[in-house]
């Protein structure tokens, strides 16, 4: 399976309708997150999911247990191939969402997310480093049944080792030159596939390139 999910950040249909239909064949799925979503709702998705792609529904859904069930329900007859909650949202919530998705659909629990570090997470109230609260939420992640994590390169080695079962979404991806924009914690695409990715997720390296789909082709033709 082709690893690379196209991170489609734009709230604008027609601009998704055109990276979505360009880079078909070349990466292999689309990740539509909360920009896409809230502009264009359940139908907009349904639409990017009618060109081809295998869609990551990317809402990190975050609230009590019974909400975040009903929201998965909700959100069940899109079939998304993968959808994130946050693991912060503890076992339960975790759980319900599992048990709310459909069976073809894998629940992934976002950990830390990639645009922070040590720093963002004392202002927070977490001393520990990235890895160790990565370490921390994948094991929670794990025992509350649902697949597998969202966590950066740096993390995805140690994790894999300790769940070789799961299934790890890598973002924060970001081949040699490219800006880093808002992400902090980044490895390059190979870095992350030989650290144990399933997925990796690349969003602006590909989508803010002057050619989308030349972009997209050197990262694969390079893993
Ligand atoms: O920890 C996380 C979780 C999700 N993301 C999402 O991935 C893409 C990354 O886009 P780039 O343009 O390649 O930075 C974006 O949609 C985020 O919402 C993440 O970056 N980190």
């Amino acid at each position: 399976m082709n690893p690379v999910f196209v991170a489609i950040d734009t709230p604008d249909l027609g601009r998704a309708r055109e990276l979505a239909t360009g880079l078909a064949g070349i990466v292999g799925g689309a990740k539509l997150g909360l920009e896409f979503f809230g502009a264009n709702g359940p139908a907009g998705v349904a639409e990017i999911a009618g060109l081809g792609l295998p869609i990551f529904l990317d809402l990190k859904l975050h609230d009590i247990p019974n909400t975040v069930g009903k929201a998965v329900a909700a959100l069940a007859p899109l079939e998304p191939a993968i959808l994130t909650v946050h693991a912060a949202g503890g076992r339960a919530m975790l759980a319900a969402a599992k048990a709310a998705a459909p069976l073809s659909t894998k629940v992934v629990a976002v950990t830390v997310l990639t645009s922070l570090d040590a720093g963002d997470l004392a202002e927070a109230g977490v001393e520990d480093a990235p890895a160790k609260q990565v370490e921390r939420l994948a094991a929670l992640a794990h025992a509350a049944g649902v697949d597998g994590i969202v966590c950066s390169g740096e993390e995805v080695g140690t994790a894999r080792d300790r769940w070789p079962g799961g299934f790890f979404v890598v973002p924060g991806i970001r081949p040699e030159g490219s800006d880093l924009s808002d992400q902090k914690r980044v490895v390059s695409p190979i870095e992350a596939l030989e650290g144990g990715a399933s997925v990796l997720v690349i969003g602006r390296p590909i989508t803010a390139a002057p050619d989308p789909a030349a972009a997209a082709r050197r990262i694969v033709a390079a893993l």
